[in-house]
């Protein structure tokens, strides 16, 4: 094989808690991560010049070793002594500093990639122990679906595939790093932890009211008193017919989750109406 096509697919959280701070700066979250269908297109091909070359559609991501793309496969190439190299092109559809994992899931779809065009033969255990070396979301990207994510993100229990559901993901034009908004946390005794566990019952039973009743991210606490843009996007998806809205990972995205695609394409046109979102998407849940 020489050439491979990947779909690098978006994440959500339908929960986020963090339970403690760790001495390396590092968090210990409790997390429902969903897959969906929003993707960016990532094609791969052998070279015989040693070199990492990634060509992308969106002039302000990074080509070199910051795209997390770059540095998967010169990870692989250096622990396997690969002597080709590897031409990427990067079709980005996701929003970048979004929330929505975008640079890890490209990554995730790399190591893939590298796995199967030079027949590494690792395992997808193996594949998402390197991943976490390049980023705490990482290993997910690689696993896809409904999972429980716990440690920094890494340990992954699979879980009952989420309702399938029309999703309406929106990101206002700011940007917000995801360092910044963990450094930002206060974790005291008055922060409102989501209950998890019961979120994890609530998709077992297939309950979609219950999972939107039961959304909860406490980086929210941090980032919408510094943009209330996004607490007005959750109130617009609402008032739409969300069944529930919520911010997405460290923001500033955020998703509505609708029964009737109908009422998400109207909740789209309402949010670019408004003005508060330009990229406004309507996506659904992907299950493995
Ligand atoms: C917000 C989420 O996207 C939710 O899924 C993740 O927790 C973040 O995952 P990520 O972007 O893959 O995170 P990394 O690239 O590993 O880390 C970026 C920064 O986020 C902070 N970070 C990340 C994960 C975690 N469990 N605790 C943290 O404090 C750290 O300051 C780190 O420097
Ligand atoms: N393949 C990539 N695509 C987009 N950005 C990338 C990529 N690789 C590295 N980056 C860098 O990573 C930063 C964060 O982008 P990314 O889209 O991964 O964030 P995110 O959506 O906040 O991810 P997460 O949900 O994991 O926090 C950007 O500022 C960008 O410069």
């Amino acid at each position: 094989m020489e050439q491979i096509s990947l779909k690098a697919l978006a994440k959500i959280n339908l929960g986020l808690d963090v339970l403690r701070r760790r001495e390396d700066g590092y968090h210990e979250v409790s997390m429902i991560m969903q897959t969906i269908d929003l993707y960016d297109d990532l094609t791969m091909e052998k070279t015989d010049e040693p070199e990492i070359t990634i060509r992308t559609n969106w002039n302000f991501v990074p080509v070199n070793q910051d795209n997390l793309v770059y540095r998967a496969i010169a990870m692989l190439r250096e622990e396997f002594q690969i002597k080709e190299g590897v031409r990427v092109s990067l079709q980005k559809r996701i929003p970048v500093a979004a929330g929505l994992a975008g640079g890890s899931s490209d990554c995730a779809a790399a190591l893939y990639g590298m796995n199967r065009l030079f027949q590494l033969h690792l395992s997808k255990e193996e594949l998402m122990e390197r991943g976490a070396r390049l980023g705490a979301d990482v290993p997910y990207c690689i696993l896809r679906g409904t999972a429980l994510a716990e440690g920094i993100g890494e340990k992954l229990t699979v879980l009952d595939p989420m309702v399938e559901c029309s999703v309406v993901i929106a990101k206002p034009p700011i940007s917000v790093s995801t360092k910044w908004v963990y450094e930002h946390l206060k974790l005291d005794a008055d922060m409102k932890h989501p209950d998890i566990k019961k979120q994890v019952e609530d998709i077992r039973r297939g309950d979609l009211e219950a999972i939107c009743a039961d959304m909860g991210n406490v980086l929210q606490d941090v980032t919408i008193p510094e943009y209330p843009v996004i607490g007005t996007i959750k109130d617009k998806m609402m008032e739409y017919g969300a069944v529930g809205s919520m911010m997405s990972g460290s923001g500033p995205t955020v998703f509505g989750i609708f029964t009737n695609a109908g009422q998400a394409r109207k909740a789209k046109a309402a949010i670019k109406a408004a003005g508060l979102a330009k990229a406004v998407y309507v996506t659904k849940i992907f299950n493995n």
